[in-house]
């Protein structure tokens, strides 16, 4: 039986990040792909041009439009943008019997433009989180979800912990973003207290654009198709090694991961991801 994702998220003109990285990863993974497209973006390499927000009902109606239809078997959600657009989904996807929910909390894209409005951080934490199976924070989404500042690995795992506490049942915390200069790692916690780390070598490269995206939508892959919360983030950490790994050198700025690069190089990296338990 084929499995199902789905992703809920903003469109990105340039196809790095977003509705775009989500569905071509879901594809690389072998599940079929469905989306509810939250905001259109005009948005390349070099940053973000235009945002423009759908209707709430809109946004409500694609997603029942799938679940409807399809068994669909995990769902992530990437830029919700608005209070309005994330009490729709949550009530949404509260109505139904729920899939597998891997969170995105997408913030502020890498050139600084605004995928979140401020106000709406209350309700990505009251009524988004703790619908989530695992939710995927980088380092400055973790510190604005839980108030706590996040510089050393202690930091890290206290943050981890709260996340756990506000209702997720397990949390990334990606490090992408930390100042640790020979490795990017990513520490993994559950509500069960499995706890381990996936370290990578830091690979020396502008070209960024929607690793947290490809990330969260391989998880939300694995997860429709049957492997546990902790396979799921493993695989998922290869998936987005050998993607950033093999950049596409393509347009001027922070060009788009290889979404096609695991398929030949998954074992390759597997050899340069430790899994620390
Ligand atoms: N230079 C790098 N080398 C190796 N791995 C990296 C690098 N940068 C990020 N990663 C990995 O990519 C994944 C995504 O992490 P990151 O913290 O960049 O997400 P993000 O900030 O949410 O991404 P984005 O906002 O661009 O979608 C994590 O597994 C992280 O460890
Ligand atoms: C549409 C969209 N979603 C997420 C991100 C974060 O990478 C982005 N840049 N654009």
């Amino acid at each position: 039986m084929t499995s199902v994702a789905m992703t809920i998220a903003g469109s990105d003109s340039g196809g790095g990040a977003g509705i775009q990285a989500d569905l071509k990863t879901f594809q690389e993974l072998g599940a079929f792909g469905t989306s509810a497209i939250t905001a259109v973006t005009s948005q390349n390499t070099l940053g973000v041009h235009d945002v423009y927000a759908l209707e709430v009902n809109n946004v409500v109606s694609q997603i029942k439009a799938v679940l409807d239809d399809f068994k669909v078997g995990a769902i992530k959600t990437g830029m919700l943008f608005s209070a309005e657009i994330i009490h729709g989904v949550a009530k949404t996807l509260k109505s139904y019997d729920l899939p597998m929910l891997v969170i995105d909390p997408v913030m502020i894209a890498k050139g600084g433009a605004s995928l979140l409005l401020n106000e709406a951080v209350h309700s990505m934490k009251n009524e988004l989180l703790p619908l989530a199976t695992i939710i995927t924070p980088n380092i400055p989404e973790a510190e604005v979800l839980t108030g706590l500042t996040i510089r050393s690995d202690s930091d890290v795992e206290n943050a981890a912990n709260r996340l756990i506490t506000m209702g997720a049942k397990a949390v990334v915390l990606k490090g992408g973003h930390r100042d640790t200069k020979d490795y990017a790692e990513d520490l993994f916690l559950s509500a069960k207290g499995e706890r381990f780390i996936m370290r990578s070598e830091r690979i020396d490269t502008k070209d960024t654009h929607g690793t947290g995206c490809t990330f969260s939508a391989a998880i939300a892959a694995r997860l429709a198709q049957g492997f546990t919360a902790s396979d799921a983030v493993i695989d998922a950490k290869y998936f987005i090694q050998a993607a950033i790994a093999n950049g596409l050198q393509l347009g001027t700025g922070h060009g788009p991961t290889n979404h096609w690069a695991y398929r030949k190089l998954s074992e390759k990296a597997r050899k340069e991801v430790m899994i620390i338990e």
